[in-house]
C-alpha cells in the first residue's frame, strides 16, 4: 500500500479550491441548496425547467420569464439532418455516453460562434444543449432497439417530451413527476468530478462545448455518474432478495466497490436519497407487479445489509438506477439521462468560472527517478 506524504491531498479530498454561488451541501444538516433554495422543496414544487432557470440566472423565473424560457427551449429541440446521419453512423456497440460526447463535440464543430465565450453566447449554447441532448438520448435508445427516431413535440414539457421521443407516448403524470424529480436532484452538486472537469477546461479559456464534452467523459466513469447503470447491473446479478446478504459478503471480501453506495462529501447519507427513494416507492406501488416488488425488496435488502455491515449509505444513483429501470429506460441510457439534467449545473459553473477566471493548475510532488544522463549524451 502506498502512503501519502504530508501536504499531499490525493483526489483533492477536503481541498477547497474556489468559491461558488450556485449550490452547497450543508454537512451539519445533510442538506443541499441550489442558489439558497432547499433541493427537496424545489423537487416538490417546481418544474425542472424552473430549476434550470434558477441555476443559470440565479432566480426562479416569474410567469413571463418562464413562458419565454419554455418557448425558447422547445424551439431548439430538433436535430438537423447532418447530426442525425452522424449519430446513425456510430457503431451500435459503443456506449450511449460515447454518442452523447460525440454529439456535443459535433455541435461545437457546427457552431460558428463556438469560440465566443461571452455570457450571451454561452447562455444560448447552454440552452441549445439542454434542448437537444434529450433528442440525442432518445434517438440513440430507439436506434439500439431497431426503431426510427421520434421528433420532439413542442407542446410537451421537458420530461414529458423525453418519454414521447423514447416511447411514442407519455406515461401517467405520476411517472413523469418521478422522472422530473430525478432531473431536479441530478441537476447540480457543486465541485463534483465532472463539474470540476468542466471548470478546468473552461479555465484555459477553451470553449463551452469542449468543457461539456470533457465533463461527459468524467461523468461516464462508474465512480461517478456511471454508477446509476452499475447499480442496475448489480441488482440483476444478485437477482434474488434472499441472496443480498451473502452476495454482499462475497463482494466485500473480494474488495469490490458496491455501486450506488458511499460519497466523497456525504458520510452519513446523501441528502437527495430520501426524496428519490420516496419517488421510487411510488413507482413500485403503482406497478403492483410481483417482479417489480421482488426488485424493490432486493434493493431494500442490499441497502440494509450495506448499512449494517459497513455503515456506508446509498447515494442518489442507488434509487435513481432502479427508478429508471421501472420507467422503462434501457440501462445504458441511465447515465445519458443524468447528462440531460447535469448540463444545467455544468454550464452554470462554466459561466461562473469564466466570470472570475483563474487557470486551474495544481502542483505535484515529484517522486520519480533522480536526474540521470541519457545514454549516449555527453
Ligand atoms: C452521483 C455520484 O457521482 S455519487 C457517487 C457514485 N459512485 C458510486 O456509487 C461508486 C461506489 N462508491 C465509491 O466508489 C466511493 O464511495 C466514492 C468514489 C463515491 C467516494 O469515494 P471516496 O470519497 O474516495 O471514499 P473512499 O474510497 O476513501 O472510501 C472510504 C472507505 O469506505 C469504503 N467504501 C466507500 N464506498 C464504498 C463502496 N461503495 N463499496 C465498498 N466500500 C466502499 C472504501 O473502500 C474505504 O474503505 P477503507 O478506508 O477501508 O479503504
Ligand atoms: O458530488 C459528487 O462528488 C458526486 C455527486 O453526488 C454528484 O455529482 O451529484
Amino acid at each position: 500500500m502506498t502512503t501519502t506524504p504530508p501536504g499531499i491531498h490525493r483526489g483533492l479530498a477536503g481541498v477547497v479550491v474556489d468559491t461558488t454561488e450556485i449550490s452547497t451541501v450543508i454537512q451539519e444538516t445533510n442538506s443541499l441548496t441550489y442558489r439558497g433554495y432547499p433541493v427537496q422543496d424545489l423537487a416538490a414544487r417546481r418544474s425542472f425547467e424552473e430549476v434550470a432557470h434558477l441555476l443559470w440566472y440565479g432566480e426562479l423565473p416569474d410567469a413571463g420569464e418562464l413562458r419565454e424560457f419554455l418557448a425558447r427551449e422547445r424551439a431548439l429541440r430538433a436535430l438537423d439532418r447532418t447530426t442525425l446521419e452522424l449519430l446513425a453512423r456510430l457503431p451500435g456497440t459503443c456506449h450511449p455516453m460515447d454518442v452523447l460526447r460525440t454529439a456535443v463535440s459535433f455541435f461545437g464543430a457546427e457552431d460558428p460562434t463556438e469560440d465566443d465565450g461571452g455570457l450571451t453566447a454561452n447562455r444560448a449554447k447552454s440552452l441549445a444543449l439542454l434542448a437537444k441532448l434529450p433528442t440525442v438520448v432518445a434517438a440513440d435508445q430507439r436506434r439500439r432497439r431497431g426503431l426510427a427516431p421520434i421528433p420532439p413535440d413542442p407542446s410537451l414539457g421537458y420530461a414529458e417530451n423525453f418519454f414521447h421521443m423514447c416511447f411514442g407516448g407519455v406515461p401517467d403524470p405520476e411517472v413523469v413527476r418521478c422522472f422530473e424529480i430525478s432531473l431536479t436532484l441530478y441537476a447540480e452538486h457543486s465541485f463534483n468530478a465532472s463539474t470540476f472537469t468542466a471548470r478546468v477546461v473552461s479555465s484555459t479559456l477553451s470553449d463551452l462545448y469542449s468543457a461539456v464534452t470533457a465533463a461527459i467523459g468524467a461523468l461516464k466513469g462508474p465512480l461517478h455518474g456511471g454508477a446509476n447503470e452499475a447499480v442496475m447491473h448489480m441488482l440483476l446479478e444478485i437477482g434474488d432478495p434472499r441472496r443480498a446478504g451473502a452476495w454482499l459478503d462475497g463482494a466485500l471480501a473480494s474488495e469490490r466497490k458496491i455501486m450506488g453506495f458511499g460519497h466523497r462529501v456525504y458520510k452519513h447519507g446523501d441528502s437527495r436519497v430520501p426524496i428519490m427513494q420516496d419517488a421510487l416507492d411510488r413507482l413500485v406501488a403503482r406497478a403492483a407487479d410481483p417482479e417489480v416488488s421482488r426488485l424493490a425488496t432486493l434493493h431494500a435488502a442490499l441497502r440494509h445489509a450495506m448499512v449494517n455491515r459497513k455503515g456506508i449509505h446509498p447515494n442518489l444513483d442507488y434509487p435513481a438506477g432502479l427508478a429508471y429501470h421501472l420507467m422503462g429506460f434501457d440501462i445504458p441510457a441511465f447515465t445519458p439521462i443524468f447528462v440531460m439534467s447535469r448540463i444545467t449545473g455544468w454550464t452554470a459553473h462554466i459561466t461562473e468560472q469564466l466570470a472570475h477566471n483563474a487557470l486551474i493548475r495544481p502542483l505535484a510532488s515529484y517522486d520519480g527517478p533522480g536526474q540521470r544522463a541519457v545514454p549516449g549524451a555527453a
